[in-house]
């Protein structure tokens, strides 16, 4: 998923470099050319160590000697300049959304203005680092681990996931129930999604194909009331976990609003996750934001990772909501769920070989 935005780092990288380089040979040749003039008036000392390499060894090892002696900044502010314009249109064209690009881009220049390279570290090491660090703060906001607040919170936990139809919302109910089973957890499934025909068909495929029950009402009914039911199966079986599903989109945001809010107050979740696809870019961005405003959600769930996309809703939607991304869908089958590792991706987008 993340192709794209890997091309754009790595042309960062290497405009940043090209930089440095056309600055460190100028200040170098200039202080060779200062070398020289004093040489032609006689007024430099003969070399004590006998040494002197301006004239046996060439302009480079005197380049060596210059950048080594004044311990040169890496790079100042005009010369990240270009770069950083250039990489912030990058992510922008790889739909990272525009606050989340000036925040990266910020973040990198604070960490590389004035930054001296160390001797153990390569140029291209520093840039890397300062690009790691941003986008390891970036995409790591609010990050906690899932499992163990399963594990801790009284039962049963009450889960609602929210997001627009067709994004994989169900399926990732799905996927979440596998998951959860595979760790010792029991789940209940809630087609909260009482608004659109088929719905409970699709649902109750997922519960057969599981062996996990599930709680539907007829078409048209209380959304709520399908998810508090759920609830009370789960207290009655002794169930550690409910799913619950809700409709997508109603006909206005404030339906939408109206729903969440009556489920808050019906069932008061313990989380509401946001589920989207990674291929709807700066859409799902927006919409994250949206339903966070909404119903204020815990985390994310994005879906469709294994698809060609820019990743730009990756990168966004942890720092727009201030809420984690805690799970990518990277599949049709019931195992394709993989907790988001923001240090696995940022390593990802780094890493030198595709
Ligand atoms: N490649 C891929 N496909 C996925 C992933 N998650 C879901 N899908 C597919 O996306 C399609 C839509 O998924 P659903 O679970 O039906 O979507 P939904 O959001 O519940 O939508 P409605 O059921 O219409 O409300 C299905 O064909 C899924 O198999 C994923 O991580 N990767």
């Amino acid at each position: 998923m993340f192709d794209g935005l890997k091309e754009k780092l790595g042309r960062f990288k290497s405009d940043v470099e090209a930089e440095a380089e056309t600055e460190a040979e100028t200040e170098a040749d200039a202080d060779a050319a200062a070398d020289a003039d004093s040489v032609a008036t006689g007024s430099a000392e003969p070399d004590a160590t006998g040494t002197d390499d301006s004239d046996d060894d060439g302009p480079g090892l005197a380049k060596k000697a210059a950048l080594a002696a004044t311990g040169r900044t890496i790079i100042t502010e005009e010369e990240l300049e270009a770069p950083l314009e250039a990489l912030e249109l990058e992510l922008l064209s790889g739909d990272v959304e525009m606050g989340v690009a000036r925040e990266i881009t910020e973040r990198i220049r604070e960490q590389l203005v004035g930054d001296t390279r160390k001797q153990v570290e390569s140029g291209e090491q520093v840039i890397e680092r300062a690009i790691g660090d941003a986008l390891r703060e970036v995409i790591g906001v609010g990050q906690f681990d899932f499992e163990d607040r399963i594990a801790t919170a009284d039962k049963p936990v009450v889960i609602v996931f929210t997001g627009v139809n067709g994004v994989g919302k169900t399926t990732s109910i799905a996927k979440l129930s596998r998951w959860l089973e595979e760790r010792g957890y029991s789940s209940v499934m809630a087609n909260g999604d009482t608004y659109r025909a088929g719905a409970n068909e699709q649902i109750e495929e997922h519960a057969e194909a599981l062996g996990t029950k599930i709680i539907t009402h007829q078409q048209g009914g209380d959304p709520a009331a399908v998810i508090y039911d759920a609830v009370e199966y789960a207290e009655a079986n002794d169930i550690d976990v409910v799913l619950g599903d809700t409709a997508g989109r109603l006909h206005t945001s404030n339906d939408l609003m109206a729903q969440l809010e009556k489920i808050d107050r019906v069932v008061d979740p313990d989380m509401t996750l946001f589920v989207d696809e990674a291929v709807a870019g700066q859409d799902a961005t927006n919409r994250a934001r949206e339903f966070n405003d909404a119903a204020e959600i815990d985390g994310a769930i994005l879906t469709k990772a294994d698809a060609d996309s820019q990743g730009g809703a990756a990168i966004s939607i942890a720092h727009v909501t201030g809420k984690p991304i805690l799970f990518l869908g990277t599949g049709q089958g019931y195992d394709d769920l993989d907790r988001f590792d923001p240090d696995e991706i940022v390593d990802r987008l780094l890493r030198d070989e595709a």
